[in-house]
């Protein structure tokens, strides 16, 4: 067997399911992100039962309480100006009278503000459950849904159990491993070879392309790339992330064929983090005039929510402790250092604009950090 193909370490955050072992807390994540995907309710910790808006599974459920992003709340003219200051911070909100799961999609969306009116008024409640209600938030973040829940509606159906402090572990990017690797042909480079990794509590695999022979004495060319399906795939004009993969690929084989090497992280973390649908839904906010930053914080999600932690294990698996990043963002080259890479060099990746992702890429300069000139 392949060296670099580990195998899987019995306590990996999976665990049997019986009386005398309960889940581990990676484990009960990962079922809660799975659960809100199917639209089942969360139990966190002592906190009342949470049953995500958007995706419930249980169509007579109704309540006066909603559970809601501080920017939403803020929309609805709720927050006050601390809780305002931080969009993504949960906020509890009563409605007059109860609300129906499309009465509280209409609360939950903000991308559907000019189709479905809103069913008022609604008032701001102390909150008491903030912790978990943080958690919560952040779990829709993950699995990709609106971050808005209905409080201990009845009728909710059987909840998932877990506690705030499960996602610490979660998070942990030690677990990830090296599932496979192949070699893959590809336009740019016929040297080139496919490293796929997973970690057992998360179903995304993230992949890492090798171009050129390794040679572990040099710092390869890198690029953390961010998955796009809009523009990796469908070749979006909206933003510039299909050129900046292609581009990456192209200089990556031309040092491969000056006898250095390159590695491409291919992340799955759609959105910088936000998931593809919740991306979609900043896009039509974007068609109403808010801009990139502008948009993700108006959902209730955070502008940046990327884990660059998991790209600094990958490159760590992949035997590469130095880099040369291909990269217009310093928090990438901070999030790598952080993480225990050496950053030998920064290598601009700037490429030209069009009228669709002008707005975009001048955003990213002015208010991300970005270093476009
Ligand atoms: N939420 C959101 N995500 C976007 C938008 N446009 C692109 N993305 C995502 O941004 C990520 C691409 O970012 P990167 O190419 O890594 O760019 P970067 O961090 O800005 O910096 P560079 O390394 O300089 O390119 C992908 O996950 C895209 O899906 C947008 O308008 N909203
Ligand atoms: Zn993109």
């Amino acid at each position: 067997m392949d060296a670099a193909i580990r195998p899987r370490a019995a306590d990996h955050g999976v665990c049997k399911l019986s009386a005398d072992s309960p889940p581990s807390p990676a484990r009960r994540v990962a079922q809660a992100v799975d659960a809100l995907r199917h639209g089942w309710p969360l139990r966190i910790g002592d906190a009342p039962l949470l049953l995500p808006v958007e995706t419930a599974a249980a169509p007579g459920a109704t309540s006066a309480r909603l559970l809601i992003s501080a920017a939403r709340a803020a929309t609805l003219k709720l927050a006050n100006q601390r809780e305002a200051a931080d969009g993504h911070s949960p906020v509890l909100v009563e409605a007059g009278e109860p609300q129906n799961l499309a009465q509280a999609l209409a609360v939950a969306d903000p991308s559907l503000d000019l189709v479905s009116p809103l069913k008022g008024p609604f008032a701001a409640r102390a909150l008491a459950f903030a912790v978990e209600a943080e958690a919560a938030l952040e779990l829709a973040r993950i699995a990709g849904v609106l971050p808005a829940f209905l409080v201990e509606p009845a009728e909710a159906g059987e909840a998932v159990m877990l506690e705030a402090q499960d996602l610490a572990h979660w998070a942990d990017p030690a677990h990830l491993a090296i599932a496979t690797r192949a070699r893959l042909p590809v336009a740019a480079s016929e040297e080139a070879e496919i490293v796929a990794f997973r970690k057992p509590d998360d179903t995304r695999e993230h992949m890492a392309l090798v171009i050129g022979n390794p040679d572990y004495g040099r710092a390869p060319l890198v690029r953390l790339h961010s998955e796009c399906l809009t523009g990796d795939i469908f070749a979006s004009l909206k933003c510039d992330c299909g050129p900046q993969l292609q581009a990456a690929l192209a200089l990556m084989a031309a040092e491969a064929a000056a006898g250095g090497w390159g590695v491409l992280l291919y992340l799955r973390q759609e959105g910088r983090g936000i998931g593809l649908v919740n991306k979609l839904r900043a896009y039509r906010l974007q068609d109403e005039g808010f801009d990139t930053v502008d948009a993700n914080a108006r959902l209730g999600l955070p502008v940046e929510a990327r884990d660059f932690a998991t790209a600094a294990r990958m490159l760590e698996l992949l035997g590469v402790e130095a880099v040369r990043l291909l990269t217009n963002n310093p928090a990438k080259v901070e999030a790598l250092a952080a993480a225990g890479v050496r950053v030998a060099e920064r290598v601009a990746h700037q490429l030209p604009a069009n009228p669709h992702n002008a707005r975009y890429l001048a955003t990213k300069r002015d208010r991300s950090g970005h270093l476009l000139g």
